[in-house]
């Protein structure tokens, strides 16, 4: 069944919180580079048609050369990022091709995402036009102000870290994105584009296993992860 579902996979970052001399997005995790675990993972989910990949302008020939290494089975493109996310997410959204009507925008980074829950993130979309994938958080949050005191501690019933990946309609996150680019508005991921727009965006519960790598610690985390999956799927 064609439906024309599209992913966008943003790689073009340095990973600076990472501190190594190697972007972390081509760091080893076990046998290859954390982004083709990523890039599998939308590769086995079936509704998937077309895959654009936006990586580092240095990287392209490098990453075009995975999918005949990595065998690729779906159409994977190659594109360049900008100086930030919601640059290189909307690079990746301009080169969608034209029967791609709804996207899975995906951190490169977040290699754990399982099937599952691409699919509970894509049947939301299909309702409410928007979803996330998002956990409840486990700690008290506080806001803090510059001098380092507190200023407010919101309810934690109400409070959601968002993960990718988040789905939209590509004409309706193309055009929060135009806006919020014209309009100067940075935010730190896709949905609150919709937000600013009055658009809805349905949360559906995700995994607190689909992390984020940022910093050192997580790629020890990401091992026990690693193992963990395989151990369940075989
Ligand atoms: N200019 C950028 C910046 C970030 N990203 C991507 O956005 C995702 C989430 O960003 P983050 O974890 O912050 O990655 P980095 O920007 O690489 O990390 P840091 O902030 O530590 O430099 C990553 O897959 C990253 O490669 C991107 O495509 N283009
Ligand atoms: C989009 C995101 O993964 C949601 O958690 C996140 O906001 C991106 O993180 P960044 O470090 O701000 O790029």
């Amino acid at each position: 069944m064609k439906i024309g579902l599209g992913a966008v996979i943003v790689a073009a970052g340095k990973g600076t919180r990472m501190n190594t001399p190697e972007s972390k997005q081509y760091l080893l995790l076990e046998d290859k580079p954390i982004l083709v675990h990523t890039i599998q993972a939308f590769e086995r989910f079936a509704l998937i048609e077309h895959i654009t990949v936006v990586v580092g302008s240095e990287h392209i020939e490098r990453v075009q050369n995975w999918t005949s290494r990595y065998e690729f089975k779906k159409q994977v493109k190659v594109v360049a990022g900008g100086k930030d996310r919601q640059e290189s997410v909307y690079e990746g959204l301009k080169q969608l091709p034209e029967n791609i009507e709804w996207v899975l925008i995906h951190d490169g980074v977040r290699p754990f995402i399982l099937q599952e829950q691409m699919q509970a993130c894509w049947e939301a979309a299909q309702i409410t036009g928007s979803a996330v994938l998002a956990v409840p958080v486990k700690d008290t949050i506080k806001t803090v102000g510059s001098d380092m005191r507190i200023k407010n501690t919101p309810d934690r019933q109400s409070l959601w870290a968002v993960q990718t990946p988040q789905a939209f309609r590509v004409s309706e996150i193309a055009d929060a994105h135009r806006r919020a680019a014209s309009e100067g508005y940075v935010g730190t991921d896709d949905a609150s584009l919709m937000e600013r727009m009055g658009r809805p965006v349905q949360v559906v519960m995700g995994d607190y296993r689909n992390i984020k790598i940022t910093t050192p610690e997580d790629l020890r985390i990401a091992s026990v992860i690693l193992e963990e999956i395989r151990t369940a799927q075989s």
